[in-house]
């Protein structure tokens, strides 16, 4: 697609050199066409990995394939639809996965350690960094993180919902310098590769490039969860936050964290964000909202200035101070994100007014400019 062969070098380059990597592996990769766990693959993808690693790379390995590598075990035909039987199977599957991990990366010296995170290890500040010394020192340690959702105890409310996700989560989370997801397609097609006449995209260079792209969903037998549109999502999220992104099939994974020659390649769209100002626009789960009028709009997102209540036209009413609030236009559409410094409760004073109109405790920012996000 767009983007000339210095850019498309540049990404590829970026990704090949890079010291920190996550590699996320999708379920349709690691299984076979019966529903079991396909031991050959996952040699293949732990085999690229390893060998990344003994060239001085430090990986993280989000992998997939909890459910379906419990489905044989419990004589379960396909992946079940109810949360109830997915987190039975996850429970089975989980642990023959891992013991496939830790047995694969045995042959090569490498010992593996588990990570389960639910989306509240990353939606809770405190909770987001405890994850991040754990990582550190795991990799400190020359051990190879392999992460997963906890499936057994995520529920629908607070699920992180697909990997490609909580794999664009994690990448940041590290402080990876690129991120890899391995799937069952080679490349991002402009349209659902199974149809026929879609044509392979090799560089995506920002979101122009994804205008005319259908991103459908996975396999009709259904073990993969989000289909290519997770996987753009992910990769949109990743590379906005300054973290270089290659698609590719698992059975290229060597080439993938070789080379980089293969699939397509994303580039970074934006600078790197701090852990705090990722956390805050990416992971961080709002619960309230302050409605702005133009000016203010205009103020925080244009001119990066600090949210003041004369701005302000209505609020949700629950929420406290040091919590993350959503910053809505009149139409409702979400403009930014931050950390409120007010109670819901004091507000419906304050809105509307000039600071200079209002007692002295109360002329500080609601949200200041430097606990703010703009959302794109
Ligand atoms: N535009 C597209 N480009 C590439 N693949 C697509 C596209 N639209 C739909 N797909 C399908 O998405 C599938 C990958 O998604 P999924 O099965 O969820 O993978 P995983 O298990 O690796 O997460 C591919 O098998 C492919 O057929
Ligand atoms: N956590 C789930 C997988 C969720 C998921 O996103 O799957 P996939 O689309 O195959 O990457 C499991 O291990 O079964």
């Amino acid at each position: 697609m767009s983007g000339g062969a210095e850019e498309r070098s540049e990404t590829r380059r970026r990704v090949g050199a890079a010291r920190r990597l996550v590699v996320k592996v999708g379920s349709s990769s690691l299984t076979t066409a019966a529903g079991g766990l396909d031991t050959a693959r996952l040699d293949a993808v732990v085999d690229a990995v390893a060998e990344r690693c003994a060239r001085g790379g430090q990986l993280v390995l989000v992998s997939s394939g909890a459910i379906a590598a419990g489905l044989a075990p419990l004589a379960l035909a396909r992946r079940p639809k109810d949360l109830a039987t997915q987190q039975a199977a996850a429970g089975v599957g989980q642990l023959a996965l891992a013991h496939a991990y830790a047995t694969s990366f045995g042959r090569h010296q490498r010992v593996v350690g588990q990570v389960l995170l639910t989306a509240d290890d990353v939606v809770r500040r405190s909770h987001y960094r405890n994850a991040q010394r754990t990582f550190e020192r795991l990799l400190a340690l020359g051990v190879v993180p392999v992460v997963n959702e906890n499936d057994t105890v995520a529920t629908d409310e607070i699920r992180f919902g697909d990997n490609d996700r909580l794999a664009a989560l994690a990448a940041h989370l590290v402080g990876a310098d690129a991120l890899v997801l391995l799937s069952d397609v080679d490349a991002l097609y402009d349209g659902d590769p199974r149809r026929g006449g879609a044509r392979r995209i090799t560089e995506v260079a920002g979101a122009a490039d994804l205008n005319e792209v259908r991103a459908g969903a996975g396999r009709v037998d259904g073990l993969g969860t989000g289909g290519m549109a997770s996987k753009l999502a992910a990769a949109r999220l990743a590379s906005s936050a300054g973290i270089p992104v290659l698609l590719a099939g698992a059975d290229a994974a060597v080439r993938a964290l070789g080379p980089a020659d293969v699939g397509t390649a994303f580039a970074v769209t934006g600078p790197r964000l701090s852990a705090r100002r990722f956390w805050l626009g990416h992971a961080a789960s709002a619960t309230g909202r302050l409605r702005l009028d133009d000016g203010a709009v205009e103020a925080v997102t244009q001119r990066r200035r600090s949210l003041l209540a004369a701005g302000i036209t209505g609020t949700t009413d629950e929420f406290h101070a040091g919590d993350v609030v959503e910053l809505v236009d009149a139409t409702e559409r979400v403009v930014a994100r931050g950390v409120v410094a007010y109670d819901a409760a004091e507000l419906p004073e304050l809105i509307g007014r000039s600071s200079r109109d209002l007692p002295a405790e109360f002329r500080r920012e609601v949200v200041h400019a430097d606990d703010l996000v703009v959302v794109h």
